[in-house]
């Protein structure tokens, strides 16, 4: 009683500090698990319902399997806050998500007990693989590898993939498949496993794991081969018999066709269910698939109610369901209203997610027009490639995907849009620099991944009367087109951002005639008239054009824009390298020899999480550093004369 009153995660420094506590101890435990989980999530938000979901799992796990010997692979990662706990992290948790706190994905710099950094959906399976098979070519023959995948990452092509390598390499992966029947919104596809925790197939499952099955089963396997002629053909009759058997009490699953011994579906929150079947299963030869059916959000009453809402949450959210309050909309608010307006006008609109319709804005199309919404799971390749036939068969597709999701189609964008030319709009929200979700998530990549690709229209808004207008252009074009804008408020920045789009032309959002032309791409122009103002204190005139195309570009306007300027800065929330900085740069040093060029972008690095606003600090994009660089560049051109030097590479280190 002592013990629970003092309880016991703060003792666990180690998975072996867990493995000492006494079975009876655990469901105690896994409560104040729970509590802590929420009450950090409360503070720093964070992912609560898929970790809520995966306590007793992850306990077993941690109680079966000794990492770094064994290894875990959490696919996704956002549930891996229990992993941290238990793996020597409990003292810094509080940390988690924050600047220089832990990170709410698994990540390999920060523990030997993370074997695989993720944060993007669906990789566990390959990833396992290849650790394993790298384990055994190097001769150890004992580790064993766990893949944690839910349904939702299940959903993902690349599962599929893997599955099948596994299945043909028929090593002893172990894939622990949790089911809890949601994605962030509930999830889709045809997977449907049997979900039922029947008594007879759990009962079945019990048998098939034990030793003594296995070894019978190898024994009669091998005493059927051994006979003469008519060996091969009676084993494989066995093997259908037995197959046809299972068919009764399990529903048959993609699993076992694809060559591993399909477990389950086992209770997620059984800890000592979970202990027996881990155990059982982490002595077979083969590939394995553990189904364990959990409850997302558990023990969290609003969470267990509206998985959804309380997948990824906002600190003060988590536990009285408090949602903040903002005054001010969000480039993703703008782009659902303005979506809404476009669709009620033109029925030909449609509206395609990958497994994300709540994060981009796509919820109210969904009510509105169910018929006209589709949300493809975790799948972005075929999202496009889907987005491309309709838009063969007349459709005007719009696919709302973060940058960072967009990263997984790069080919089906070419291949399938681009080159037959097809009008698909993709709208790439978290676009630039991303908060708490960190390196896996920011949106850095679109613009030097795309900017090469013929026939893209790129696009960005700097203010919040830009954006409905260029969804309204953009939908009346005739090939691809993409928008990208943060995730962050969208701001009204003065009656340019009003003015109708013209193709290949930008607009000024502060035109002061003085010596310096600031000219940027979206919404990091609100930091760049933020540093205008701040240099027209000190008596430099600066001003700030946004160029709202990154492709195509009017040259004649951009060069005449250009003429009067002694420096030229080109600033950018993308990474600087291939992105639109070495572009105009090339572009403009061309034909305006006299002009110092400078070119202010996110240096070559990947940018771990924290705010947005403390990241565009870091890299030198907020404000006040976008005006300190400005009189670096001016200083410079007064010490040494006319320069063109590209600062991205150079940002804040
Ligand atoms: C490639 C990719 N697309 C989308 C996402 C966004 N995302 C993160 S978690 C998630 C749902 C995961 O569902 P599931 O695997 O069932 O895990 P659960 O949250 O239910 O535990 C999605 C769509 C992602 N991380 N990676
Ligand atoms: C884990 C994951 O990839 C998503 O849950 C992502 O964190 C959502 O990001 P937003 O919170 O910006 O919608
Ligand atoms: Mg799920």
């Amino acid at each position: 009683m002592r013990a629970e009153q003092n309880g016991y995660l703060h003792t666990i420094h180690s998975p072996d500090d867990l493995k000492r506590l006494p079975s009876g101890s655990l469901p105690f435990l896994a409560k104040e698990i729970r509590e802590r989980i929420i009450h950090v999530v409360q503070k720093n938000g964070g992912h609560l319902a898929s970790n809520l979901g995966v306590v007793e799992l992850t306990i077993a796990l941690h109680r079966v399997f000794s990492t770094p010997k064994d290894k875990i692979i959490w696919d996704v990662g956002h549930q891996c806050y229990t992993h941290k706990l238990l793996t020597g992290r409990e003292d810094r948790f509080d940390t988690i998500r924050k600047k220089d706190g832990l990170s709410g994905f698994p990540k390999r710099s920060e523990s030997i007990h993370d074997a695989m950094d993720t944060g993007h959906s669906s990789t566990s399976i390959s990833a396992g693989l290849g650790i394993l098979t790298g384990m055994r070519l190097s001769g150890d023959s004992e580790g064993k590898v766990v893949a944690v995948i839910g349904d939702g990452a299940m959903t993902g092509g690349m599962a599929f993939e893997a599955l099948n390598h596994a299945g043909d390499l028929a090593k002893d992966l172990i894939v622990i498949f949790n089911d809890n029947n949601w994605s962030i919104s509930p999830n889709v596809g045809g997977l449907s496993v049997n979900s039922n925790l029947s008594k007879l197939s759990a009962l079945v499952s019990k048998l098939t794991t034990t030793r003594f099955y296995q070894s019978l089963r190898k024994y009669i396997d091998r005493g059927l081969r051994g006979i003469p002629f008519l060996g091969y053909k009676l084993y494989e009759l066995f093997i259908r018999f037995k197959k046809a058997l299972k068919a009764v009490v399990f529903k048959e699953t993609i699993f076992s066709e694809l060559g591993f011994e399909y477990v389950g579906p086992i209770d997620g929150h059984s800890i000592s269910r979970l202990t027996e079947v881990f155990e059982a299963v982490r002595h077979l030869h083969k590939p394995v698939i553990v189904h364990v059916i959990t409850q997302k959000g558990r023990g969290h009453s609003l969470a267990e109610v509206n998985p959804t809402a309380y997948h990824g949450v906002s600190p003060m959210v988590a536990v009285d369901g408090k949602i903040e309050r903002k005054s001010v909309m969000t480039f993703t608010e703008v782009f659902a209203e303005s979506l809404m307006r476009e669709a009620e006008q033109r029925s030909e609109i449609v509206s395609i997610t990958a497994a994300m319709s709540e994060g981009t804005g796509l919820s109210a199309f969904r009510e509105t027009y169910p018929d006209r919404f589709f949300d493809v799971g975790i799948s972005e390749q075929h999202a496009v490639t889907f987005a491309a036939g309709l838009a063969a068969s007349g459709m005007r597709p719009v696919v709302a995907i973060y940058s960072t999701f967009m990263q997984r189609a790069v080919d089906q964008v070419i291949h399938d849009v681009a080159l037959p030319s097809l009008p698909v709009l993709f709208c790439l929200d978290r676009s630039g620099l991303v908060g708490a979700d960190g390196e896996t998530h920011q949106g850095l990549y679109d613009l030097s991944l795309f900017l090469s690709v013929p026939g893209m229209t790129l696009l960005a808004p700097a203010g919040k009367e830009e954006l409905p207008h260029m969804l309204a252009y953009a939908l009346t074009l005739d090939g691809p087109c993409m928008i990208r804008y943060p995730k962050d408020a969208c701001l009204p920045l003065g009656e340019a951002c009003s003015r109708p789009i013209e193709k290949g032309r930008g607009v000024f959002l502060r035109e002061e005639g003085g010596d310096v032309l600031i000219l940027s791409y979206g919404a990091i122009c609100a930091q760049c008239v933020g540093a205008a103002d701040l240099l027209e204190r000190e008596g430099v005139g600066a001003d700030v054009c946004n160029i709202r195309f990154a492709k195509p570009i009017d040259e004649e306007w951009l060069l005449d824009s250009c003429s009067g300027y002694r420096t030229l800065i080109i600033v950018e929330e993308a990474s600087a390298i291939g992105g639109i900085g070495e572009y105009l740069i090339a572009l403009i040093s061309r034909y305006h020899t006299d002009i110092d060029l400078f070119h202010f972008g996110v240096p070559d690095r990947f940018l771990p999480h924290a705010s947005r606003k403390e990241l565009l600090t870091s890299v030198g994009l907020d404000a006040e550093a976008i005006a300190g660089r400005v009189r670096l560049c001016l200083a410079e051109r007064e010490t040494f004369g006319s320069k063109s030097e590209s600062w991205g590479y150079r940002g804040k280190e």
